[in-house]
């Protein structure tokens, strides 16, 4: 099984320029999460720095008893090889093969002979649908091809964590569905713990149990799933709907000035909030094994119920309920939401807010 990430006070500046600030979360064994952001929110400085490879100035990124940040480099090096990381662009070597990029980490991490090198490279090709492709050239093939096999090349030191920076980016949304699939048929086979940073909606939507997102160099929230996806938090919604209206701009942050004149005269009709359906997480592809992370995850998260907002509380007791798990409480509620059509959506505004006054709070 993967292992819990545990972040903690994490601040990072360049400079003078601070990045986001006090950010803590856990990042619960085995399970997906999702993280959030507009773009220039730090989201692949976060993921940098839970390896190790920036050094934020306070906090601590707890792996397996190492802290990422403060550890010696030697111990860093040892936990780093727990990881396996993903990039945009698959980051592979423009002059080797697929099969020498992916046997690449084998041949220089480990003694194993070349005929266990093939078989292990094989099946993460086959993992990933890339077989009869291992004699191309990433020049070769398409970008979703690359990232595929970047993928192929993260899994073959068999990592507990999985850190994927944007798997969608360039990706039409047939290719993005496909990778969505392939990302829950991963963790349903081999259990790690995941975190992948994307700004794709149906990703967010379908994939993680967990979602965070940064804003404003702060973390607006992490949590279940369904918390980020009730959430009323203008800055979530807007996000979520992909409006126009709402804190985000075109520049990381809208001024203050624009703000007011959009509160005076907000931007018509489809440039406002589209509502989403809470739509059911994806499954994993009928003959592999069912995800353990489900199990485990409905029993953390109904240790949370009584910390959640209303609207996320709701539709977590209706997926308790499809569990047939008896309840320990509010079962009679969680049936009739479940029947609900009006039950959670997205940016319709009738979820509570993550305030201060119902934000969960954050624990492992
Ligand atoms: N090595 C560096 N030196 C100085 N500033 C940096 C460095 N690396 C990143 N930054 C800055 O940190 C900010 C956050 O960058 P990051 O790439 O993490 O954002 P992001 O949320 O992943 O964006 P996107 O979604 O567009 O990929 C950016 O303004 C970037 O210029």
């Amino acid at each position: 099984m993967g292992i819990e990430v545990a972040v903690r006070g994490l601040t990072k500046s360049y400079g003078t320029r601070n990045i986001w600030q006090d950010i803590t979360l856990t990042l619960p064994a085995g399970e997906v999460s999702v993280m959030l952001g507009p773009s220039g929110t730090g989201k692949t400085v976060f993921l940098k720095s839970l390896i190790g490879l920036v050094e934020p100035e306070q906090g601590s990124v707890l792996v397996d008893g190492v802290d990422m940040v403060r550890s010696r480099e030697r111990d860093v090096y040892e936990a780093r090889k727990t990881f396996g990381l993903m990039f945009q662009d698959g980051a592979l070597f423009g002059s080797m093969n697929l099969f020498d990029n992916i046997a690449f980490p084998l041949r220089e991490h480990t003694r194993k002979k070349e005929s266990e090198i093939r078989r292990v490279v094989m099946e993460r090709l086959e993992m990933v649908g890339l077989i009869g492709d291992e004699g191309k050239l990433p020049g070769e093939i398409s970008g979703g091809m690359r990232k595929r096999a970047g993928l192929a090349r993260a899994l073959v030191l068999d990592p507990q964590i999985i850190l994927c920076d944007e798997p969608d980016s360039g990706l039409d949304p047939v290719r993005t569905a496909f990778t969505s699939q392939l990302l829950i048929d991963l963790n349903a086979q081999i259990d790690a713990t995941m975190l992948i940073v994307t700004h794709n909606l149906d990703i967010a939507a379908t994939v993680p149990d967990n979602m965070g997102m940064l804003f404003r160099r702060r973390l607006v929230t992490f949590g279940p799933r369904e918390v980020l996806l009730t959430s009323e938090e203008p800055v979530v919604a807007q996000f979520l709907s992909g409006s126009r209206s709402g804190p985000i701009g075109m520049s990381e942050e809208k001024d203050a000035a624009a703000l007011a004149r959009e509160a005076e005269a907000p931007a018509p009709g489809p440039l406002n909030a589209v509502p989403r359906k809470l739509v059911p997480q994806l499954e994993p592809t009928p003959g592999l094994p069912e995800r353990q992370a489900v199990r485990r995850r409905r029993e953390r998260v109904r240790g949370l119920l009584d910390d959640l907002p209303p609207a996320a509380r709701h539709a977590v007791e209706a997926d308790l309920a499809q569990d047939r798990a008896p309840l320990p409480r509010r079962t009679s509620t969680a049936r009739r939401d479940a029947a609900d059509p009006q039950a959670p959506t997205l940016a319709a505004g009738r979820a509570h807010p993550v305030g201060a006054e119902a934000e969960p709070k954050e624990r492992s």
